[in-house]
């Protein structure tokens, strides 16, 4: 009878296909859970929190995490960096102090040059200063992101207290013609430093970055001349270009008086960097809180580092990208390419008042 067949025990070949089924969904859900756990996804509690930035691209992500406590533009220290990133000493505001504290505020003092001159020692030296407070990373406002507006540029600033400086670092703005203007229209006030470096070491530091990025480029004796045996020199080759300072300081000073820009040398920096931070100190009207204390030789690097930074009580030295062993040039080639730049670097010590002493 079918009637009496459906009222009784079920089959075994039924119970063994609803134990397989139900074994199927079992592993299934467990699986999917396993997943999420894996990549952090769904799961509240510890398994969210900040993961050390093991790569470029953790890094960018932590950057945009602020469930992280990270301030934009403020990545952690550590890790190896992509193509073009820099290395920030220490994640300024990225500690665990109070993060939230203060306001963004536009930057009332910008380091705007030299590419390769020691903007990045300058900035992670005096961001150790409690009364600063700095974006890590280069953020290109006035060259590259100008149509994004000032709201945008202040977002990527740190939270200061009204009695902290607020700083970024872009070197390309010496040499972006409106960077002066821009700058000067978001405040007449702004504070700008320069570091400079003896132009051809500054030139060949160039090459040698570009050279590490794309072995395929031509010789720098190839790139810096137009005619070497004339020796007509190739001023549309930006790694020459550059050198030229008192030519681009001429933009700035239709803005800025001389006293609202300080020149910080390049070779003092690595020779007295007490000093020379002393200096910074002086002109951003901050007490002398970086002195010699701060700074260590460190042999290997060959060049000074903090004993501690912002952030961290261990010591640090920049990274492998600053203190480059350069290509080798002939000795020719300097010799001429001083005597080209020997005129302009008169014209800018005299503009500036200060001997640079590049020969
Ligand atoms: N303390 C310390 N440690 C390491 N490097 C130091 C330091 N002080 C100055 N320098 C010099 O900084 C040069 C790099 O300059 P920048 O930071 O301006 O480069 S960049 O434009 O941001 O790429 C870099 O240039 P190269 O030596 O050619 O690599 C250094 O000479």
């Amino acid at each position: 009878m079918a009637l009496s067949g459906r009222a009784g025990p079920p089959s075994p070949r039924l119970t063994r296909r609803f134990l397989f089924i139900f074994t199927l969904s079992l592993s299934g859900t467990y699986l999917c859970y396993s997943l999420l756990r894996g990549a952090g996804g769904a799961l509240p509690g510890p398994e969210r929190r900040c993961l050390p930035a093991r790569s470029a691209g953790a890094k960018k992500l932590l950057q945009k995490s602020r469930s992280c406590g990270r301030e934009p533009g403020q990545p952690a220290w550590g890790g190896p960096r992509g193509a073009g990133q820099e290395a920030p000493l220490a994640g300024n505001g990225s500690g665990p102090g109070p993060a939230k504290l203060g306001s963004r505020r536009l930057p009332q003092a910008l380091i705007v040059g030299v590419k390769k001159g020691g903007t990045r020692a300058v900035l992670e030296f005096i961001r150790v200063h409690p009364e600063v407070r700095a974006v890590g990373t280069e953020p290109h406002f006035f060259d590259r992101h100008y149509e994004r507006g000032l709201a945008w540029y202040r977002s990527l600033m740190p939270r200061t207290l009204s009695s902290q400086i607020t700083m970024e670092k872009t070197p390309s703005y010496f040499v972006t013609k409106e960077a002066p203007r821009r700058i000067f229209n978001m405040s007449r006030d702004t504070k700008l430093i320069v570091v400079v470096r003896n132009p051809v070491t500054r030139a060949i530091s160039d090459y040698t970055q570009t050279l590490s990025k794309k072995p395929d480029i031509p010789t720098f004796e190839g790139l810096s001349f137009q005619n070497r045996s004339l020796g007509l020199v190739d001023t549309s080759w930006n790694a020459i270009r550059i050198g030229m300072y008192v030519v681009h300081l001429q933009s700035w000073l239709q803005y800025f008086p001389l006293s609202q820009i300080h020149f910080v040398s390049g070779e003092k920096l690595i020779t007295d960097p007490a000093g020379e931070m002393g200096k910074v100190q002086d002109f951003l009207g901050i007490k002398r809180v970086i002195t010699d204390k701060h700074f260590y030789f460190n042999k290997t690097k060959g060049f000074p580092c903090l004993k501690k930074t912002e952030s961290s009580t261990f010591p640090r030295c920049l990274g492998k990208s600053k203190g480059r062993t350069h290509v080798q040039i002939d000795p020719e080639v300097i010799e001429q390419l001083r005597d080209f730049y020997r005129p302009y670097n008169i014209k800018f010590y005299e503009t500036v008042g200060q001997d640079f002493r590049w020969e």
